[in-house]
């Protein structure tokens, strides 16, 4: 890390960037939602079980439910013949107690009734008389599911801070939750900058570019559980530039994009100095080096790199782990290419999975949005080490 003439810290690393971001967002305020509105956002305090799952010892298979001990001879050849005794249905079991010799026709989730231990699915079943059924094979204690076998009530099941897919949601309201305690969403405002920045639909001259940062960075940011405040485009002027700034009142973080370089046009990093608060520009990777956070009349700003390549990376690398709260999702898997390290940069290297290992994608450019679609993976190559086939490499996938 050095230090700018006017005091803040530049060339931070990854760790440093995504914690400093971290510091500027407020804390995590908690809200409660109904439950079918809590797909994607995050638990603000673990769940506990209010009842049991099972809630009673019940069956897995259709089959009949009888006592293992009376039927442990039993096979094809020499089938074992037992009394059927009645049935036990979900929402409507049988109550009596199953005798030696005895069974019950069960389906799979009603209870077990008193006595029987296992079942014999219908596929191993003869039928012997209009009360009579024989067993091709021994019926199986494992075929019994047990009351709170797959959780207790009272347990916490689902912790705090977890991100609720459509499965957690479905476990939450097995736990028998029908309102969730939810961190309220933060709310980012979206700017994109630059002259030549066109918005989709309309003609683009030579020159141009349509903005494909903001759409990216839009959809990225509700996957994040973010209320996204669109504010557009703004042109290449101080001027055009605070007037879009001081839109942003009222959220949590001004995301931007472009102007954050070393061109004389790099307005939005002139501004942020200017402003005097900037917490560091400058991270130590590639692509997307030139990320530099600030405020702006107290509001937070991160200003991702205008290149399309470099402002989806960084977001996922820096801004989603510092939204969230959770780290970046990895996984390791071994290279099937060497890949380029870099002396004083952790490099994100777009990369291909194949046969369970990831190659280098090619062609590396910050401009090359298309390469993000055909890539599969950012292939981690921490500061100063070396990647030769055969390595194991950490892989975020994209
Ligand atoms: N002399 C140096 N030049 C550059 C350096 C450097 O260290 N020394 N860093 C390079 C790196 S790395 C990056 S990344 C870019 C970052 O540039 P800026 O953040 O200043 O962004 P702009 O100059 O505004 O634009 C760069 C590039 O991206 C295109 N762009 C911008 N906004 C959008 C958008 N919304 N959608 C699609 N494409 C966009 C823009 O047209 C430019 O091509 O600086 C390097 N230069
Ligand atoms: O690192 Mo810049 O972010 O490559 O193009
Ligand atoms: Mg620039």
């Amino acid at each position: 890390m050095t230090t700018h003439p006017t005091g803040f810290p530049m060339q931070v690393d990854v760790a440093q960037a995504q914690a400093l971001l971290r510091s500027h967002l407020p804390s995590p305020l908690t809200e409660t939602v109904p439950l079918a509105a809590g797909w994607g956002r995050t638990l603000a305090e673990p769940l506990r079980a209010r009842v049991s799952h099972p809630s009673a010892t019940e069956s897995a298979l259709d089959g009949v439910a009888c006592r293992a001990a009376d039927t442990g001879a039993a096979t094809a050849h020499a089938p074992v013949t037992l009394q059927v005794v009645g049935e036990s249905r979900a929402g409507q079991p049988f109550l009596e107690p199953v005798a030696a010799g005895q069974c019950v026709r069960i389906y799979t989730g009603a209870p077990m009734p008193p006595g029987a231990d296992a079942i014999c699915p219908v596929e191993q079943l003869v039928e012997v008389g209009p009360h009579e059924v024989a067993l091709r094979r021994p019926a199986r204690p494992e075929d019994v599911r047990h009351e709170g076998s797959d959780f207790h009530a009272g347990e916490a099941v689902l912790p705090g801070g977890l991100r609720l897919t459509p499965a957690r949601l479905a476990l939450a309201a097995a736990l028998g939750h029908d309102r969730l305690p939810v961190r309220r969403a933060l709310r980012v405002a979206l700017l994109s900058t630059g002259d030549e920045v066109v918005a989709p639909g309309q003609p683009l001259t030579r020159g141009q570019v349509y903005d494909s940062n903001s759409v990216g960075l839009h959809a990225l940011l509700r996957e994040c559980g973010c209320e996204v405040q669109d504010l557009g485009h703004a042109a290449d002027t101080p001027a055009a530039l605070e007037r879009a700034l001081a839109q942003a009142g009222g959220t949590d973080l001004l995301l931007t994009t472009g102007g954050v370089s070393m061109g004389r046009y790099d307005l939005l990093r002139d501004l942020l100095i200017g402003e005097g608060q900037v917490a560091f520009w400058k991270v130590r990777m590639r692509p997307g080096g030139p990320a530099i956070l600030g405020r702006w009349q107290g509001l937070p700003v991160f200003g991702l790199p205008g290149n399309p390549v470099s402002s989806l990376v960084v977001f996922q690398v820096i801004v989603r782990p510092a939204l969230t709260g959770q780290p970046v999702q990895t996984l390791r898997l071994r290279a099937a290419t060497p890949f380029r390290t870099l002396p004083d940069k952790t490099a994100f290297w777009r990369g291909v999975i194949d046969g369970g290992q990831v190659r280098d994608y090619g062609a590396q450019g910050s401009g090359r949005l298309r390469s993000l679609s055909e890539a599969d993976a950012l292939v981690v190559v921490p500061e100063g080490q070396p990647v030769t086939p055969g390595d194991e490499v950490e892989v975020l996938l994209l």
